[in-house]
C-alpha cells in the first residue's frame, strides 16, 4: 500500500513495546508512534503502510500529556540509541513495567502474571561501561536513526560512563577506512578498551594520546593495536576477563543485582548439575558453581569461551561445551538433579534448544531474558510443557530506552 501523502492527527491510547505509542487511524488500523506519549494528540507523517497497521514519524505534539518531560540530549528524537527521554525516570520504569505485564499476558497467555516490582538502575545515566558508535560518511562517530539505518553524528551522549565520555569525543576516523563500528568499553580501574570492528582498507593508525588498549575485529580475527585484547570487569567484587569480542552486561551495577536475585532465587545443592547455557564469560556460572555438584556451560562465542575457561579456571567441577545450544544440548546425557539458567540473545531460544533443555528435566530453569517478546512467547511453550511461573522480576538495564531485562524462575510440576 503506497504511504499517504500529508500529515495527519492521531490520539494516543498505550505505550507498546519498542519504545512507540499506539493509536488508531481513522480506517481502524493500530498506527505507531515512536517519540510519543498515550493520552497526547499528536501530528505524524505516515512512513510505513501495512494491511493491518502502520508506523508514523512524530511531526508536532498538539496536546502533550502531563508525564512528557523536556529531554536532556539535544539528539532526542532523531538519535534511535534512546526512547524514553521524555518521561521521567519513575516513569519509565512504569512503563516497563505495563510493558512487561501486556506481552506476558498477550504472548503467553498469562492472564495474571506474577511480575514482581521492577529493580531501578542505581544510575539513570552515565551508566553504559560499553558504547557502540556507528560511522557516518565522514567518519564522525554516531548512532543509527530509529528504523533506519542512517547515522546521525552525535555531540553529545549521556548514556556511556565518564571514562568513556572522555574518550569518545577525541576519536576521528578518515572516511573509507572500511570501519564498520568503534566499541568502547569500561573495566575496573577504570581502564578502557578500544574495539574497531570492519573489513579494514588498511588498518587505522592510532592518534589517541591516551592509555587505552585497542583491537581491530574482523571475521578474519583480531588484531592488537595497542596494550592488551581483553578488559578484567568486576561484579560484586569479582574479577572477570572480558575479550574485546566477548559479551558483557553493559550495566555492571545490575549485573551484580542479576546475580543476587539469581543467588537468593534458583534452588541448588551438591546434588545438583547446574546447566549455565549461553553462558558468556561465565559471569552467572562464577557465582553459582560452588553451589551445585557440577556446572557445566554452552556457549558458541570462542572468545567467551577462552574467556570463561580463565574465569572458572579457580572452581573444581566446571565443564565448557563450545557450540550453539541447539547443537550441544540435544547430545547432554546427565543423571540426577538438574537447575538450569539460560540467558539467551534477543532471538530467545531456539525451538530444538527449548525441545532439548526440557528433555534433561531441569527441576528449576532461570531464564534471563532482554526481549519480553520472545520471553513470553518461550514461556508459553515452557509452560505447555510442564513448568510454572513462580516469579519474574525486571530489571532495568537500560535507562532511557524501551528495553526490558527480566528474570523468570520455572519450576517443574510434571
Ligand atoms: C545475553 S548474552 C549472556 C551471556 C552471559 N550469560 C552473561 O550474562 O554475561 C548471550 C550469550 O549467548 C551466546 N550465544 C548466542 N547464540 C548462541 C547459541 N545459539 N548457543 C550458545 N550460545 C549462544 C552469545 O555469544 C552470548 O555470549
Amino acid at each position: 500500500m503506497p504511504a499517504t501523502s500529508g500529515l495527519i492527527e492521531v490520539e494516543l491510547l498505550r505505550h507498546t513495546f519498542g519504545g512507540s505509542s499506539m493509536g488508531r487511524l481513522a480506517d481502524g488500523r493500530a498506527v505507531f508512534v515512536p517519540y510519543a506519549l498515550p493520552g497526547e494528540r499528536v501530528r505524524v507523517e505516515l512512513t510505513e503502510e501495512k494491511r493491518g497497521f502502520a508506523r508514523a514519524r512524530l511531526v508536532e505534539v498538539l496536546e502533550s500529556a502531563p508525564q512528557r518531560i523536556i529531554p536532556r540530549c539535544r539528539h532526542f528524537g532523531v538519535c534511535g540509541g534512546c526512547h524514553y527521554q521524555h518521561l521521567a525516570y519513575a516513569d519509565q520504569l512504569k512503563v516497563k513495567n505495563e510493558v512487561l505485564r501486556e506481552q506476558l499476558q498477550r504472548i503467553a497467555g498469562l492472564s495474571d502474571p506474577p511480575l514482581e516490582a521492577i529493580q531501578p538502575s542505581p544510575q539513570a545515566w552515565l551508566y553504559r561501561n560499553t558504547v557502540q558508535f556507528h560511522l557516518d560518511e565522514r567518519g564522525r562517530l554516531g548512532y543509527e536513526e530509529m528504523n533506519s539505518n542512517r547515522v546521525v553524528a552525535i555531540e553529545e551522549c549521556f548514556l556511556p560512563q565518564p571514562p568513556l565520555d572522555e574518550i569518545w569525543r577525541q576519536l576521528d576516523f578518515e572516511a573509507g577506512l572500511g570501519i564498520e563500528r568503534v566499541g568502547l568499553r569500561v573495566g575496573a580501574d577504570e581502564e578502557v578498551l578500544l574495539i574497531l570492528e570492519g573489513q579494514p582498507v588498511e588498518l587505522p593508525a592510532l592518534e589517541v594520546d591516551l592509555p587505552i588498549s585497542a583491537v581491530h575485529l574482523s571475521p578474519a580475527g583480531s588484531i592488537v593495536l595497542a596494550g592488551e585484547d581483553w578488559l578484567p570487569m568486576e561484579v560484586n567484587g569479582r574479577l572477570f576477563r572480558v575479550s574485546a569480542g566477548s559479551f558483557f552486561q553493559v550495566n555492571t551495577a545490575q549485573a551484580g543485582a542479576m546475580v543476587e536475585y539469581l543467588q537468593e532465587g534458583l534452588p541448588l545443592d551438591q546434588q545438583t548439575t547446574l546447566l549455565d547455557v549461553y553462558c558468556g564469560v561465565g559471569l552467572f556460572s562464577a557465582f553459582l558453581a560452588e553451589r551445585a555438584a557440577r556446572c557445566i556451560g554452552v556457549e558458541v562465542s570462542p572468545s567467551a569461551c577462552d574467556d570463561y575457561a580463565v574465569n572458572l579456571d579457580e572452581f573444581d567441577g566446571v565443564e565448557l561445551y563450545m557450540g550453539a545450544a541447539e547443537e550441544v544440548l540435544p547430545g547432554l546425557r546427565l543423571s540426577g538433579k538438574v537447575a538450569a539458567v539460560i540467558d539467551p540473545p534477543r532471538a530467545g531460544l531456539d525451538r530444538r534448544a527449548l525441545d532439548a533443555l526440557v528433555a534433561l528435566q531441569p527441576g528449576w530453569i532461570a531464564y534471563v531474558s532482554c526481549d519480553p517478546a520472545t520471553l513470553a512467547r518461550d514461556l508459553k511453550r515452557l509452560l505447555e510443557k510442564g513448568y510454572r511461573l513462580e516469579k519474574i522480576k525486571p530489571f532495568d538495564l537500560f535507562p532511557q530506552t524501551y528495553h526490558i531485562e527480566s528474570i523468570s524462575l520455572l519450576r517443574r510440576t510434571a
